[in-house]
């Protein structure tokens, strides 16, 4: 007996209403139903079915029903609509890569504009300027302006900078050269400080005068279509305080170096308040906090006094130059809350506008001769000459006027007025070669520079970069030349780095030399001591080759290292025996005359005794 005989022997004579769709349906364990069976129950089997679609019906509106009380049992979980949640859910997420592709989209064009930024809710880059009116309200008036000054593109800095400052957000901003910083701060400015007021709003503090007067200039021009009032802080002799104190009262916007401002803060007889001010600018950041521990201090000071005078808590501050230095970072880290970093294309480069070149002229003699030179080779004006220092900046001016050459000079030794007079002159192309120390290195802005020469080496890879970035602005091209001798070898490799790093080429051996940081130290605190520039060096003896010479003799015949000195004495004293030997005849012409006169006051003397 198998299971089939005996499921049928326990089954007899009973129906299996649903049992009947299970043997149909499994015949694993029983046998398939005969076929006979099947029509027996053919009739029932269509009832069940109706039953069981019935019921299945039931079960699925049941369980229908039974899901629906679910959803309202999670429903009430916690007072949270759970299928709402799931939406929300839902949306948030597609919200969310939304964002995430608006983001991509902004950086992907920060990218192409060679725009990095650091900082929290960084807002977009502007695509162009009408993207002002649309998502800042700035005036059309504002807008035009800007265009009319020939602004037709933003430049990357301005991009960024522009919707930082005019979403009230701090910046700390490093672009190139000549790329558009002054504009880049004025236009939110401008915007954000809406109809005039009177009493400085915003303050803007650079480190030179020339500098100073640019950007006041600058904003003159961006502010045609406002009613804003904006003024510099000329000359503060005692005469003018009074008059200069009316004027910020009276202005929306001031330009001044912190020097002057700070002057005339701490006069008794003024009254000036910067309680109002919104913006405190700092262009050339990076200048006014370099120098030796001292000049930072005063800076640093200046600034404090500045800011404390400027006690508003809605004063925001922005810091812009064209190099960024350490000492800015970290002042900016602990006193500018949700900075955002801006900053252009690489940091601390030179611009790529200029090809840079440099000379080694052997020494001072080979300076002038190069110079003459380019002269004759044909110079294209304009062009500015960088010396280091004021009494070089009037000798190499002399040499150069005899030489027939139209060129003027300018330095701190000049007037206010024989400087203002040599800016316009060069600006208009009234003079062609102006020789400047560092005093015109940072910011100024003489449109179509062609050529710059460092006539002596910068002191510092900065310095370096924004001397040469007097050339190559606003998209223009220009050339630089820097010449250089055996003592500015402690800088050499740095600033061929800088030229290296610009897409120029510089020798490879001088991208190896070693570097001596004491020395390049030094030399940034002091310029070396360098031969007079003049005509008449070249029929003197090289000093150099005077000591090469000594060696080579001191080396032939193996002398002590005292025979050594005395013999270089020897050799100083042959050097500089002309003057030793007119020095000498004065000394005793003098002590002749002394005599004489102690011989005569002694006689008088005795013959007064005798009376
Ligand atoms: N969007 C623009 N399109 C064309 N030219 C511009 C634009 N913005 C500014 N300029 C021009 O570019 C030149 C350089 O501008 P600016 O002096 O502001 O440069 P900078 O970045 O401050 O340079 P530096 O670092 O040397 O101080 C100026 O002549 C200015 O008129």
């Amino acid at each position: 007996m198998d299971a089939y005989d005996i499921f049928k022997k326990l089954t007899k004579g009973l129906t299996f209403k649903h049992r009947v769709l299970g043997v149909n349906n499994n015949n694993t364990l029983l046998k398939p139903v005969k076929k006979e069976e099947i029509e027996i129950k053919q009739e029932q089997i269509s009832d069940n079915e109706e039953d069981s679609q019935s019921l299945s019906e039931h079960t699925a509106s049941e369980s229908e029903g039974q899901s629906d009380q679910e959803d309202n049992d999670l429903q009430l979980i916690d007072g949270v609509k759970v299928g709402k949640k799931k939406k929300k859910e839902k949306k948030e997420k597609s919200e969310d890569l939304k964002k995430k592709l608006l983001l991509e989209e902004q950086n992907r064009f920060r990218n192409e504009h060679g725009i990095k930024t650091v900082g929290r809710h960084v807002p977009a880059a502007l695509q162009d300027f009408s993207e002002l009116m649309s998502r800042y309200n700035v005036s059309q008036g504002l807008v035009d302006t800007v265009r009319e000054c020939g602004y037709t593109e933003p430049t990357p800095v301005q991009r960024q900078a522009i919707p930082c400052m005019l979403e009230d957000r701090q910046i700390l901003a490093c672009a190139p050269t000549g790329s558009g910083k002054t504009a880049a701060f004025l236009v939110p400015i401008l915007h954000s400080l809406g109809p005039p007021q009177g009493g400085p709003r915003a303050l803007i503090l650079c480190p030179t005068r020339e500098l100073a007067h640019q950007i006041y200039r600058e904003a003159l021009r961006l502010s045609a279509s406002t009613l804003l009032r904006c003024s510099v802080v000329k000359n503060i002799k005692e005469s003018k305080v009074k008059e200069r104190e009316a004027t910020i009262r009276k202005s929306d916007i001031v330009v001044s170096t912190p020097n002057r401002l700070c002057y005339l803060l701490n006069q008794d007889t003024v009254n000036i308040s910067l309680d109002k001010v919104r913006w405190l600018v700092i262009d050339e950041a990076d200048k006014l906090f370099e120098g030796s521990a001292d000049q930072q201090s005063d800076f640093r000071q200046q600034l404090e006094q500045v800011l404390a005078a400027c006690g508003g808590r809605a004063r925001r501050l922005a810091m812009l130059s064209a190099t960024h230095t350490p000492a800015v970072a970290k002042w900016a880290r602990h006193h500018m809350r949700g900075v955002i970093n801006v900053t252009v294309g690489q940091r601390n480069a030179a611009t790529n506008l200029v090809d840079q070149k440099l000379l080694f002229c052997g020494n001072e003699n080979g300076k002038l001769v190069a110079f003459r030179q380019l002269v004759q080779e044909g110079l294209k004006p304009p062009v500015l000459v960088f010396v280091q220092s004021k009494d070089r900046a009037k000798q190499l001016f002399k040499e150069l006027i005899y030489d027939g050459i139209n060129v003027d000079v300018i330095h701190a030794d000049r007037t206010q007025m024989q400087r203002d007079n040599v800016v316009r002159s060069f600006r208009v192309g009234r003079i062609w070669v102006l020789i400047c120390t560092e005093l015109m290195g940072r910011g100024i802005d003489f449109r179509g520079v062609n050529l710059v020469i460092n006539y002596d080496f910068p002191p510092s890879a900065i310095a370096y970069i924004h001397r040469v970035g007097r050339a190559g602005r606003a998209g223009q091209k220009g050339r630089a030349i820097t010449f250089f001798t055996q003592d500015d070898i402690g800088n050499l490799r740095s600033i061929a780095s800088v030229i290296k790093q610009s897409g120029c080429e510089v020798p490879e051996y001088m991208l190896q030399l070693k570097q001596n940081p004491n020395k390049r130290k030094k030399l940034m605190k002091k310029a070396p001591s360098r031969d007079k520039i003049s005509t008449i060096l070249e029929k003197r003896p090289d000093k150099r080759k005077l000591d090469a010479a000594n060696a080579v003799i001191a080396d032939k015949s193996k002398p002590t290292d005292s025979i050594k000195n005395s013999k270089n004495n020897k050799q100083r004293k042959i050097v500089n025996g002309n003057t030793q030997n007119k020095h000498k005849k004065e000394v005793t012409e003098k002590g002749n005359k002394v005599k004489k006169r102690k011989k005569k006051a002694l006689g008088n003397k005795n013959k007064k005794a005798g009376n």
